[in-house]
């Protein structure tokens, strides 16, 4: 439709003040100038609620419609349609719908899948605050935390850590002790700790996920949709409790959800994570061990391992105790994790355009030979 003659004099029609239809769902003059040159294609605008095999529920200015993901299925797992995606459909009438494209991502939250052939997942895409849930109901796994930390720093959005069910622990000096432990290990990130049972902290998290779209990430058990339902006031998601008589033990939440929030704001929840494996964070692992990094300028050695090194000033402030040696030890896990994944998703890249690579050239070498012939 590139070049086709505008009917109507648009620019002389008085600019319509109502509100645009998507504009709870986050719709903005940036995702408005992305989708231009789809509007004159004639497609429509929507935000992907909920993906499931091939599927999704997109909701459009006229209403949450069905579409499918074929046209939009590339190789790339990076690429696949995700809960958080503006993308552009078919106008109304077609029939199945397709989504044509999906706008460039904003920001996007990505973990290495566990399975053997690990690749890229991403589990919410367009996300400006990514809420780690973490239960007070267990020990702390600060590590855990860190690796979360990296991926929701890696994402572009601001991390955001909840500690959930503080009703659960006994009194308050020891919740101020653990909300300084998670504190000291999350530099430039707010701890909030909440109880959905007393209500504490709810309207504070309330304000955060007022602005913008927010995505819960927690292991499984956090306390997510619980808190997703304390947002909502009202019980949209299942929580275990009331599943838990089967006896199986599977997870509560089974599909990420994109939903609005009574006070304005978008919340996504996603299914319990038992892992987050690293995906190319190194920047996140950065930003979330940032007293490292800064302490790492003043190294006498710029590529200083700080392992032995003289003049290293990680291991003097290590040994001043102003920097826990576990913190020391943590970003140097995660910076060999992030390493060796980058390294193994490379080798394989490489294979892979290794193998296309040969494919072109042996049509080629067809190709020059049908030629020959027929000019021989
Ligand atoms: N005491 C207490 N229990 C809570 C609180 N929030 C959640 N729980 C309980 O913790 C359990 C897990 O809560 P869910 O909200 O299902 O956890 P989830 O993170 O959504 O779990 P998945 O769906 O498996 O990812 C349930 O039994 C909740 O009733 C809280 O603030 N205090
Ligand atoms: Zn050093």
């Amino acid at each position: 439709m590139k070049g086709f003659p505008l009917t109507s004099p648009s620019h002389s029609t008085p600019l319509s003040t109502a509100p645009h239809p998507l504009a709870p769902y986050g719709w903005d003059e940036g995702w408005e100038a992305a989708f231009a040159p789809h509007a004159g294609q004639g497609l429509v605008p929507g935000r992907v609620l909920r993906v499931d095999r091939g599927l999704c529920d997109v909701v459009t200015p006229a209403g949450v419609v069905r579409a499918d993901t074929e046209f939009v299925v590339p190789r790339d797992p990076m690429k696949v349609v995700c809960t958080g995606d503006w993308v552009a459909v078919d106008p109304e009438g077609a029939s199945p719908r397709y989504v044509r494209t999906v706008l460039p991502r904003r920001t996007a939250f990505v973990r290495s899948t566990s399975s053997k052939r690990s690749e890229g997942q991403i589990l919410a895409a367009n996300v400006d605050h990514a809420i780690v849930a973490v239960s007070l109901a267990v020990d702390l796994d600060l590590g855990r935390v860190e690796r979360f930390l990296a991926l929701a720093w890696e994402s572009g959005a601001q991390p955001l850590v909840v500690l959930t069910k503080a009703d659960l622990v006994p009194d308050a000096t020891g919740l101020a002790y653990l909300v300084q432990d998670v504190e000291t290990t999350a530099p430039g990130v707010q701890v909030l700790p909440v109880s959905a049972v007393t209500g504490d902290g709810l309207d504070v998290l309330a304000a955060v996920v007022r602005d913008g779209t927010s995505v819960l990430l927690g292991q499984s058990g956090a306390g997510k949709s619980t808190l997703t339902n304390a947002l909502l006031g009202e019980d949209v998601m299942a929580v275990r409790a009331t599943r838990d008589t089967d006896g199986k033990g599977r997870h509560t939440t089974t599909t990420r959800n994109l939903f609005t929030l009574p006070g304005g704001g978008v919340l996504i929840d996603t299914p319990g994570l038992r892992g987050v494996g690293l995906w190319d964070a190194e920047s996140g692992v950065g930003q979330v061990f940032s007293e490292i990094e800064e302490l790492a300028e003043r190294c006498r050695f710029h590529d200083c391992a700080h392992h032995r090194e003289p003049g290293c000033a990680v291991l003097a402030a290590v040994d001043a105790g102003e920097l826990p040696e576990r913190r020391l030890e943590s970003y140097r896990k995660l910076l060999r994790e992030n390493q060796w994944i980058t390294a193994r998703t490379d080798a394989r890249l490489r294979a892979e355009i290794r193998r296309e690579w040969k494919r072109k050239n042996a049509e080629g070498r067809a190709a020059a030979e049908i030629k020959r012939g027929r000019w021989r």
